[in-house]
């Protein structure tokens, strides 16, 4: 239906999206999903050279080495063109963009200096 095809997000290989690689069409990959920069690189506060290094590749891992804010997150927004295809999605990556506060052990952790705090007050 017409609904459907609307919504289903457009997906890309990794192969695919190495072949934008250069300053005329920069694509990124970052947790799964791919972003045409092209139009961003003169406004990236970063900097181009940095989006220009990681052209056609997956930069997610640079991307949260940087620490980037919510505003960043929420402007890369209108630059999502389609996502990696599900068989080369990388396991960490998907995880990291649902849990963005960390994994598990985190969590067992804050619990339970939670739990001493209270016993404590
Ligand atoms: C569409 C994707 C991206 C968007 C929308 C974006 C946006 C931003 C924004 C708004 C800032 C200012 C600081 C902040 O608010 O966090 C920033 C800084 C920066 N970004 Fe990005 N960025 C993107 C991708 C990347 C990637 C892939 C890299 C690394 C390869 C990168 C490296 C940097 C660096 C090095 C800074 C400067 C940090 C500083 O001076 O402290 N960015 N970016």
């Amino acid at each position: 239906m017409a609904s459907n095809e609307a919504s289903a997000p457009k997906l890309f290989t990794h192969a695919e999206v190495s072949q934008h690689n250069d300053s005329k069409e920069t694509w990124l990959i970052i947790h799964n999903d791919v972003y045409d920069v092209t139009n961003f690189l003169n406004e990236h506060p970063g900097g181009e050279e940095v989006l220009l290094e990681q052209a056609g590749k997956d930069a997610t891992e640079q991307f949260e080495d940087v620490g980037h804010s919510t505003d960043a997150r929420q402007m890369m927004e209108p630059y999502k063109i389609g996502e990696i295809v599900p068989e080369e999605r990388t396991k960490a990556s998907d995880d990291k963009s649902k849990y963005p506060s960390g994994g598990s052990a985190g969590h067992d952790d804050a619990r339970y200096l939670c739990i001493s705090n209270c016993h404590y007050f």
